[in-house]
């Protein structure tokens, strides 16, 4: 009998045995970068002579890997062999599509150690969060494993006599999975293993910014989990020449796509427009960006508050969908809550996340850092710069310190557009209503958190705060599969809930058959 599902737990680093594995994790991996990695379209590996790197954000000179970069004519040679897979995949029993998760987390959990070091190395994510990452994806292949037994086999419908009556969930077709570079392994393998669970098959480009993690999740799945040929396609190119492709393709029926909302909304709008021989209207699936609030009232435990906002906006050097990247302060703890969060920041430590030591790694990529510097320009001219604000040179690694920057007014650029990078804004709010007021004033509604003790406006922040993942009194960061499932409104996606109860079905479409005797 399979075990419930519980989230995998974190790694305790203070554990010598634990430090130890990940050293020795970070040597063995140290001394595989810089391979070549084929394509993989139908079980064959395809070398080609044009490739591009992938590149230690900490040190750039460091080659993590080098890809075959796909073309439109891979792209559309991954598509057919997707869709001839398909159907012998889809045939294949719920119990057993998830068996492949079950084996393909087992693995994972075994050499967890050896992912977080591919994250450390590529994407440089500090231990912590490597580890995150890891335990989310192994957490995701174990709860749609679980989910799709649920939903494999006949659901039940209202009784009629002299019928016998069924709804049965069944796969859609080809599924192109497009996932971003900052939650590299679980989002990357959230969406993958979704579909395959749900019987579809898979054309998979990864974000060019993290292409060897996928790589090695790719080879797990094929060669320590067995799944058959053709269920999963990787081609590694450029989103930009080859994702229309991808997406455009007739034979394509689902796009799963994780990332910006610009790229989103041109899947969106590519996607309707239906293709000469396609017969049927591509489901999407985008999650997209995020610009998101902490809010404080005078209410509030204000050290917890200022603990919370720290670990939201620069977990990860701030490069999560969900980072805080707005404190909305009410004015009478404006003061105190800027402090304290300043003090608490001058604490963090930046550098090579190979080092334990180290809160905080590099931005992902050289244009990542010219992005993130522009803002902080525009920071300046809009508001006061508390900390941060300088870089050093991006060949020694694109670190940039966390910045903070106050008095931004709530309808500047600063408060509104999304900066992925370690940047706050402070915007001082009037009284609790104007602070519930400019947390919803952007076009995002991914997450957001409100702090303060008063049980009334933390129920109308319940109704009124319209964002998909609302915290109260703790940070906006670190959704847990199955537990708060994941996705935002609005301008940050289609609705989804990534590791919620209903996610697989968005990989299905519904069946009815009424045999009457
Ligand atoms: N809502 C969520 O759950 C969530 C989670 C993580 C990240 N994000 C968002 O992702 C963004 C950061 O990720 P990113 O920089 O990788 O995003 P991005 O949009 O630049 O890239 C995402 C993916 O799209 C691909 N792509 C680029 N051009 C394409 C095209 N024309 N057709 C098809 N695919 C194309 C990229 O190669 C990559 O694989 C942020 O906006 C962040 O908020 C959202
Ligand atoms: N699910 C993650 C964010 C994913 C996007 O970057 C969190 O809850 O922090």
């Amino acid at each position: 009998m399979l075990p419930d599902y519980r989230p995998e737990p974190f790694v305790d680093f203070s554990v010598k045995a634990n430090a130890d594995a990940m050293r020795t994790a970070l040597s063995k991996v140290g001394d595989e970068l810089g391979r070549t990695y084929p394509l993989l379209i139908g079980g064959e590996h395809i070398e080609l002579a044009d490739t591009f790197d992938s590149l230690n954000p900490a040190k750039p000179s460091q080659v993590v890997g080098s890809f075959a970069k796909a073309t439109v004519e891979h792209a559309n040679q991954a598509v057919e062999v997707a869709a001839t897979a398909f159907e012998t995949w889809r045939n294949v029993a719920a119990e057993e599509r998830a068996r492949y998760l079950f084996r393909a987390a087992a693995v994972m959990r075994r050499r967890k150690f050896e992912f977080m070091a591919w994250l450390v190395y590529e994407v440089s994510k500090s231990w912590a969060e490597a580890d995150a990452d890891v335990a989310e994806a192994i957490d995701f292949m174990e709860y749609y494993g679980r989910q799709a037994i649920k939903f494999g086999g006949p659901q039940p419908v209202v009784a009629y006599n002299g019928e016998e009556n069924e709804l049965r969930y069944i796969p859609l077709g080809v599924t192109v999975v497009i996932p971003p570079w900052n939650f590299a392994l679980a989002i990357m393998v959230g969406m993958t293993t979704a579909a395959i669970a749900a019987g579809n098959t898979v054309v998979l480009k990864p974000a060019s910014a993290s292409p060897a993690i996928a790589a090695q999740f790719v080879r797990l799945l094929v060669e320590e989990a067995g799944l058959p040929d053709g269920v999963v396609n990787f081609v590694p190119g450029s989103g930009g020449a080859m994702g229309d492709a991808l997406v455009d393709h007739a034979k394509t029926r689902v796009i799963a796509f994780t990332g910006s909302k610009e790229i989103g909304l041109r899947i969106f709008e590519r996607s309707a427009k239906l293709q000469p021989g396609q017969i049927w209207l591509k489901r999407t699936i985008l999650e997209m960006g995020g610009k998101d609030g902490i809010v404080v009232d005078e209410t509030a435990d204000l050290d917890a508050a200022a603990d919370a906002i720290v670990a939201s906006a620069f977990g990860f050097q701030g490069q999560k969908c969900s980072a805080c990247s707005r404190a909305i302060i009410v004015e009478s703890v404006y003061d105190s809550v800027l402090k304290k969060v300043v003090d608490r920041t001058k604490k963090l430590t930046m550098g090579d996340p190979t080092d334990p030591k180290q809160h905080m790694g590099a931005v992902v990529d050289q244009k990542a850092f010219d992005k993130i510097r522009e803002y902080i320009e525009i920071g300046k001219s809009e508001g006061r710069l508390m900390l941060g604000g300088e870089t050093g040179d991006p060949a020694d690694g694109y670190f940039i310190p966390p910045t903070i920057i106050a008095d931004i007014a709530p309808e500047a650029r600063l408060s509104l557009e999304e900066i992925f990078g370690p940047v706050l804004a402070f915007i001082k709010a009037n009284d609790w209503k104007h602070a519930l007021q400019i947390a919803n004033n952007t076009e995002y509604g991914l997450t957001g958190a409100v702090f303060s003790r008063s049980r009334e406006r933390l129920e109308e922040a319940r109704r009124d705060f319209h964002v998909g993942n609302l915290y109260f009194n703790r940070k906006c960061t670190g959704a847990l599969v199955g537990v708060q499932p994941f996705g935002g409104f609005n301008m940050s996606g289609t609705d989804s809930k990534a590791g919620g109860p209903d996610y697989l079905l968005l990989f299905t479409q519904a069946k009815t058959i009424t045999d009457r005797f």
